[in-house]
């Protein structure tokens, strides 16, 4: 059986291991279940077999694969592939150069290969359609399985990369498998945002080891994968509407209000202490009510009150692990993250922090600073090459485009705040794919922009930016079933703009302008007539 030219083998692929059994269990009883169940795929991968034993058992699988007509792929050992007539065969960046294998295993047999790097890519892609048949991208989060691997964890943000080069070297026959630490809280999350830029490729399946060989029930654990790869949206905001169609209008605006009013929502933040007092009196202003935990073993708790949400500004000084735990909770529960990746590229700490973060959890929304969205993009000056760094872009279309990406990428709301407020929603619905993209790339966007002259004051007084996220937070936390999350995030920043602009004419200095922005975000939410709001919403 030729199973080369399939394209659709590689949805759940399972790489064996003997060194996890559960008691009772065998490499061949795990694997039985797991074939019977729905896997796609099988890999062998045993480092430390003797080759004996190896031919034994992977005999013993080849036979129940080709009764269950799954692929039989072997790993590294070329030798044993060919020995037993296996259909494809796995190799390293370390192991045996692809070009050998190819002539060795001949033009029938899969080959597989690991890759974690762009030129990695390209090289395959130079090899052309009669080699590399697919690769497993990884390792995408940290894994016990693979012992001292010296991957750095590349998350989604480093999928994403490989398929971009992918698509950027035409390799259009190279299916694709992520690797490396998948379990079912993250795995609709990789599926959802591993799309490459143009949209028109996401990956063909998942790969794992421990979820399945580990699980003393192989059989349910691998069902309940087959179920996440076969659903096609990532609800991570329960029942909130995700879908931005049409333009915001002063009515949503008061809709919105009107359900803070109504649902009051739990704001968390987990901020930095200079925000923390003012953050809280934004949060009270808008009727919202406002708790500072920073306590890893309470956030189980707040997130599952009614309207929580979690406004994460990563100026915190709480440690990683209190993040993390605060990022899973509230995916958990599907409960909304505002996340604020504060001074994201001023420091190697920062950026490795927000990072991290990153790749362990899916925002509602991203708001930063114009600094910070161009170093999430990729595009501020630091990671800029060459003749790029001198782009006649003008400032605006560069923070545009950043912004575009910074959705694209993490399937966000995206907000770019200054002077000119940025506002793109890059959640395609919450719809996520295998394979194919959505075909939508960063430039099919929608972008709109929020603007209502120079109030210079903004700048004068701590915390302006970091509120603004309390303000989010607060509005897209109280909205109730089938709310817009969209609707929430823009009106949030049309609101905070205006009441800034009404703080600004008349106060006597930042003092004032900070008590005044309290008091007018206070009015104007409490009067909730947005016809009145100065704010200028415009689509680009
Ligand atoms: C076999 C393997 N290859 C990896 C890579 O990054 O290339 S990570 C890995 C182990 C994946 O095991 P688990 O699903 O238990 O995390
Ligand atoms: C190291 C590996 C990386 N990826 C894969 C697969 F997922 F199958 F592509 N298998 C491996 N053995
Ligand atoms: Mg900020």
């Amino acid at each position: 059986m030729n199973y080369r030219k399939d394209t659709d083998v590689y949805k759940l692929y399972l790489v064996t291991d003997s060194g996890m059994l559960p008691e009772g269990t065998t490499l061949f009883s795990q694997v039985e279940k797991a074939v019977k169940a729905g896997i796609t795929l099988v890999q062998i991968r045993e480092k430390d077999s003797d080759t004996k034993d190896f031919i034994a058992e992977a005999l013993e699988v080849k036979k129940l694969c080709n009764e269950y007509k799954v692929p039989l792929i072997i790993n590294d050992r070329i030798d044993v592939a060919l020995a037993i007539g296996a259909d494809g065969v796995h190799v390293g960046q370390d192991d045996m150069p692809i070009p050998m294998v190819r002539d060795l295993v001949g033009p029938d047999m899969i080959i597989g290969w690991s890759v974690g790097k762009t030129s990695e890519v390209q090289q395959l892609a130079e090899w052309g359609p009669d080699y590399v048949d697919y690769i497993g991208i990884g390792t995408l989060f940290p894994t016990e399985t693979k012992k001292n691997s010296k991957k750095v964890p590349m998350g989604p943000q480093g999928a994403i990369r490989i398929l971009d080069a992918l698509q950027e070297y035409k390799a259009d026959w190279c299916r694709t498998v992520g690797i490396g630490g998948l379990h079912a809280p993250n795995i609709p999350r990789v599926l959802y945002q591993c799309t490459s830029s143009d949209g028109k490729r996401a990956l063909d399946g998942i790969s794992l080891v421990s979820d399945i060989m580990a699980s003393p029930t192989a059989d349910v654990a691998t069902k309940r994968l087959l179920e996440f790869l076969d659903d096609t949206t990532y609800s991570y905001l329960g029942d909130l509407n995700l879908q931005s169609n049409d333009e915001p209008t002063s009515h949503d605006f008061h809709d919105v209000l009107a359900q803070v009013a109504k649902n009051r929502p739990l704001v968390q933040h987990v901020t930095n202490k200079v925000h923390q007092n003012f953050g809280a009196n934004v949060t009270l202003a808008l009727g919202a009510s406002p708790i500072m935990s920073e306590i890893e073993s309470e956030v189980g708790e707040l997130c599952r009150i009614p309207n929580a949400a979690l406004l994460l500004n990563t100026g915190s000084v709480a440690p990683l692990s209190m993040l993390k735990t605060a990022v899973a909770a509230y995916n958990e529960v599907t409960r909304p993250i505002v996340f604020d990746p504060v001074g994201y590229s001023a420091t190697t700490t920062r950026r490795d922090l927000n990072d991290a973060l990153l790749s362990y959890g899916q925002y509602a929304c991203i708001k930063g600073n114009s600094g910070e969205i161009l170093g999430l993009a990729g595009l501020n000056s630091s990671s800029m090459k060459g003749v790029d760094a001198t782009s006649t872009a003008s400032d605006a279309e560069l923070i545009q485009s950043a912004t575009r990406i910074v959705a694209y990428r993490y399937k966000t709301i995206a907000v770019c705040t200054g002077e000119t407020d940025y506002i793109c929603d890059g959640t395609v619905g919450g719809r996520r794919f295998i394979s194919t993209g959505s075909g939508i790339g960063p430039d099919d966007l929608d972008m709109y922009y929020v603007q209502d002259g120079h109030i210079p004051m903004m700048g004068d007084i701590t915390a302006s930016g970091c509120s603004l996220g309390s303000t989010i937070a607060s509005l897209v936390g109280g909205l109730g079933p089938d709310g817009s999350v969209f609707n929430a995030v823009v009106a949030a920043i049309v609101l905070y703009k205006s009441a800034g602009r009404l703080a600004a004419d008349g106060c006597d200095g930042s003092g004032s302008f900070h008590v005044r922005l309290i008091d007018n975000l206070y009015k104007l939410t409490r009067v909730n007539n947005p016809d009145t709001w100065s704010a200028v919403l415009k689509k680009i």
